[in-house]
């Protein structure tokens, strides 16, 4: 199977490199800088915990050619979507199977309307992984765990059992999914209220939880997100407030979210994406969501400047 991955990041450029460690025909789909870097350095990733790894990879630019590819893994940050889109295109055929690992769900309604529907799987992963200055990638725990599953409307075993081929004895975690948009609906009301109140409150999971209406505010923007998320269609019902929070108690006291280190480097975020998509489906529905709206509202108006908050 020939496996393109869109975007060689912190994601993409992690499964990517262990795809093809365990000799899987990967291609990074790269802009020139980066393919400048790989070309140059190879994919370097660091984990004290399943390893380091450094290889030569092969990488391709919009600007040239390939066939097309048997499966696109998508890892690109919301806000760059759009812009991979036509240069996936190029790559890509009526037979090509495009896993997205975004956090976040609209990107699945915005993928199914540029691509044949049924191509799209669901899929996101759990992990903390950076790049550094230098374009290594650092995995920082122990989690590299990817989840895959077909779309309700899609069910088809033969694909599964492709991928399930695919990431076999590969150093990673794959696990496939039944029930895919329940399990990326659980992910996404974690990390929509993770990365709302330490954004927000610009500090660690730990001291949100100690200050005295913390506790409380979290609990109510996890209700909010949840009013959204239960009018959704989903193949089994997604967690309930009480399970995540119960999630958010046991999380170490330094946990953060990546859209907090951004926001701190002065980094674009997927807040449009996780937040505001959130906020769009909950107007529509005549919801009342003021904190998640509050938090929406402030983080849109938060300008990347490249330098430290
Ligand atoms: N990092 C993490 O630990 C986790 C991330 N996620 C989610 O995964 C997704 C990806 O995040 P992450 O890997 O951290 O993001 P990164 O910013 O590390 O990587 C994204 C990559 O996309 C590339 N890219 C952007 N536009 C294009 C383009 N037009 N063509 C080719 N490549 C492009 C960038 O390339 P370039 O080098 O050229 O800038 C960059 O290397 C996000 O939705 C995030 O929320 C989910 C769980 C954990
Ligand atoms: C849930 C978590 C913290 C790690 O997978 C994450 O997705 C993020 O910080 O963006």
């Amino acid at each position: 199977m020939r496996v393109g991955i869109v975007g060689a990041g912190a994601v993409g450029g992690y499964f990517g490199g262990r795809l093809a460690e365990k000799g899987a025909d990967v291609t990074f789909l790269v802009r020139p800088n980066r393919k400048k870097r790989l070309t140059e350095k190879g994919l370097v990733i660091h984990s004290p915990i399943h390893g380091n790894s450094h290889r030569s990879v092969s990488v391709v630019t919009p600007e040239e050619t390939a066939p097309p590819f048997d499966l696109l893994i998508v890892a690109v940050k919301a806000y760059h979507l759009d812009s991979v889109i036509p240069f996936m295109q190029t790559f890509s055929d009526q037979h090509t199977m495009i896993l997205p690992l975004l956090n976040g769900y609209a990107h699945i309604d915005h993928l199914q309307q540029a691509f044949s529907k049924d191509s799209i799987f669901g899929g996101f992963c759990f992990m903390e992984s950076t790049l550094d200055q230098s374009g290594e990638i650092h995995l920082l725990g122990k989690h590299h765990r990817l989840v895959y599953g077909e779309l309700q409307e899609n069910a088809n075993h033969a694909r599964m059992d492709q991928l399930k081929q695919l990431f076999a004895d590969a150093n990673l975690e794959a696990v496939q999914s039944d029930f895919i948009e329940t399990e990326m609906w659980n992910k996404y009301q974690y990390i929509a209220a993770l990365s709302g109140m330490t954004t927000l409150m610009r500090s660690e999971i730990g001291a949100i939880r100690d200050s005295t209406y913390g506790s409380e505010l979290y609990q109510q923007l996890l209700n909010e997100i949840y009013q959204v998320t239960i009018r959704q269609p989903l193949p089994k019902p997604p967690e309930s407030p009480d399970i995540i929070w119960n999630r958010v108690q046991k999380a170490s006291p330094q946990s953060t979210s990546s859209m907090y280190r951004d926001l701190k480097q002065g980094l674009p975020i997927e807040t449009d994406h996780l937040h505001g998509s959130l906020v769009r489906w909950g107007k529509e529905a005549n919801l009342s969501l003021p904190i998640l709206t509050t938090i929406y509202t402030g983080l849109s108006l938060y300008q990347p400047s490249g330098s430290s908050l």
